[in-house]
């Protein structure tokens, strides 16, 4: 789709036209409803709602996937109805995309309620099965989303859960108010405002050349291993927490690092994933793991990570007693970091 639209040129100052994407029409369409409440309102009309309850999504079951349904403002206002709702609660809801054909997306969580009134928690199964689903907790169903809902449900969680953490200034103690696209959040009495945050963490999968690091906390799943992770700390530039996180939790320098991808991920409470390469020293490999930090951390070979990665189905326990040895799914960033190294390997091992 291609719309035309003026554009201000800087030097000149007259209107020019020429087509914009379908991506920047989208992208601006965005905007406006995040500065604009009247128009932001409006396109509740005809949006979209995707629904949580404590912050679990509503997810329906289809051929071993859940999808996450999207339910129009007139089916929300009669689901409200129905469990004596005010309507009002749509204020509570959140501007988190829309369509190329510009319905806007918003996500609304049914079980909290900015005005605290304890009625909005109750009939949580009666929801479920006036609305054909249930809503399960985003930690359970995040592998089992197409890259879609995941990302979509993922924005969705982590800013319903900012507002709801948000709900005072912390300087006058006074109720903020947000606008209602839910970009922001403002305190009447002293015109704060507060912004939705989240926290950067970096990722880093350190080499020595032939072999990478993997480590894994007690508390991942038995046998899954992950690249080494870390929040930034105040004052830190990416480069120096790869520095220090990989110091202090295997002890090691890195020597040099490069960049791979970034990824917003929902949990503890919204972090930016900014993931990267790490190469040691060829000569200085020894671990010294810290184990308040991790469980264990070892070297392995391009053989058996490449091996892992293509495994596939569930991880039970081996006759041993032991769990077999895998790495987190397509959809973690950590798998894509992985993944780059073994190719990479591949490629530097092939004959030229
Ligand atoms: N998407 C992916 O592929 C992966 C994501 N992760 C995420 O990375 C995050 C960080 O990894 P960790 O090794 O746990 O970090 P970490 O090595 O920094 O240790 C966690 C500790 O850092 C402290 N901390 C400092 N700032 C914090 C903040 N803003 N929020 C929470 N704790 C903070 C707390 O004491 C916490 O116990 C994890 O929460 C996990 O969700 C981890 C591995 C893979
Ligand atoms: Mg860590």
């Amino acid at each position: 789709m291609f719309l035309y639209c003026g554009i201000a040129c800087r030097r000149k100052f007259f209107w020019c036209y020429r087509p914009l994407s379908t991506y920047v029409t989208k992208t601006r369409y965005l905007f406006e409803l995040k500065e604009d409440d009247d128009a932001c309102k409006k396109a509740q009309q005809t949006g979209a709602f995707y629904l949580f309850h404590g912050l679990a999504p509503l997810l329906q079951t289809s051929a071993h996937q859940y999808l996450a349904p999207r339910h129009s403002l007139l089916e929300l206002e009669r689901l409200l109805g129905k469990f004596g709702q005010d309507a009002q609660r749509i204020e509570d809801s959140v501007l988190i995309g829309c369509s190329e054909q510009q319905e806007a997306w918003f996500a609304l969580d049914l079980g909290l309620d900015s005005s605290f009134s304890i009625s909005a928690s109750s009939h949580k199964p009666e929801m479920e099965t006036e609305l054909k689903g249930s809503f399960i907790e985003l930690r359970k169903a995040l592998f089992q989303l197409n890259a879609r809902d995941a990302s979509m449900l993922s924005t969705a969680q982590a800013l319903l859960r900012w507002h709801d953490a948000h709900q005072f200034c912390s300087r006058s103690g006074q109720p903020t108010k947000k606008n209602v696209a839910g970009s922001k959040r403002v305190c009447p009495s002293n015109n704060i405002i507060y912004y939705p945050q989240m926290a950067p963490v970096v990722i880093t999968l350190v080499s020595d050349g032939t072999r990478c690091l993997l480590a894994r906390q007690s508390s991942f799943p038995k046998g899954m291993y992950s690249a080494l992770a870390g929040f930034c700390d105040i004052g830190e530039s990416v480069e120096e927490t790869i520095h220090r996180e990989v110091a202090e939790e295997v002890g090691l320098e890195v020597e040099s690092l490069q960049y791979c991808a970034s990824q917003h991920w929902p949990f503890p409470s919204g972090s930016l994933m900014i993931a990267c390469h790490a190469t040691v020293k060829p000569g200085q490999t020894e671990i010294q793991v810290n184990l308040r930090e991790l469980e264990t951390a070892a070297w392995f070979s391009h053989d058996e990570v490449a091996t892992a990665l293509k495994r596939k189905g569930s991880y039970t326990q081996q006759q041993n007693g032991t769990f077999p040895f895998w790495l987190p799914p397509k959809l973690a960033i950590s798998h894509q970091l992985i993944k780059e190294w073994v190719e990479k390997q591949t490629c530097s091992s092939l004959p030229a």
